[in-house]
């Protein structure tokens, strides 16, 4: 398991620590409490903060691989199990502002048309399911892992639609702090 996640991300050797969101709250400013603590969509948010500028979604990688240990835990899955993986820039302007990293066990993917998403947001999708049902978030301070950029905040949730399980991590990044005027913690 951890060995096939450090063959796609040397990095991924250092475990993550992630907390229930509440748990993180006297560290953090109400502003990023906001942003961070937020169950509704992200894309609908950022798309209103950013105002004028242009949203985009950059999808940087998507495909079947095996899960870092950690995700393969917060969806339940078994060792060895692979998942399908979408990571994606969430762009103001052209700028990543969030980055993402979406995973399923595959096996639960089946009937789901994830793979023509493309880069059409997975939350426009998500929120209009009906019956979607949203795990509590968990937060991390640490920068992701597939992507080479400090993070302020990072956050993590699973979503639950019919049979499907999708382990969402969403980190925030400096060139959005920088664009809103956010503190940074
Ligand atoms: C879950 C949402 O979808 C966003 C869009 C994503 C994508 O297109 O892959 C991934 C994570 C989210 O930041 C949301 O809008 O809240």
């Amino acid at each position: 398991m951890i060995d096939n996640a450090r063959r796609d991300n040397p990095a991924s050797g250092l475990p993550v620590r992630w907390r229930p969101v509440a748990a993180a709250r006297p560290r953090m400013s109400p502003r990023w409490w906001r942003w961070v603590a937020s169950t509704d969509s992200l894309t609908a948010r950022l798309i209103a903060a950013g105002g004028k500028r242009q949203f985009s979604v950059r999808l940087l990688r998507q495909g079947t691989g095996y899960p870092f240990a950690d995700e393969a835990r917060a969806l339940g899955m078994a060792p060895g199990r692979l998942a399908w993986r979408r990571e994606v820039a969430l762009c103001l302007d052209g700028v990543p502002w969030v980055v993402a990293r979406s995973v399923a066990p595959l096996t639960a993917l089946r009937g789901q048309r994830l793979y023509a998403l493309g880069e059409r947001s997975l939350g426009s999708w998500l929120f209009a399911q009906p019956g979607l049902v949203r795990r509590p978030l968990e937060v991390t301070r640490a920068p992701p892992r597939f992507f080479a950029a400090p993070s302020l905040w990072g956050r993590r949730s699973v979503f639950r639609h019919r049979r499907l399980a999708l382990l969402v991590q969403e980190y925030f990044l400096p060139a959005m702090a920088e664009a809103l005027a956010l503190p940074p913690t």
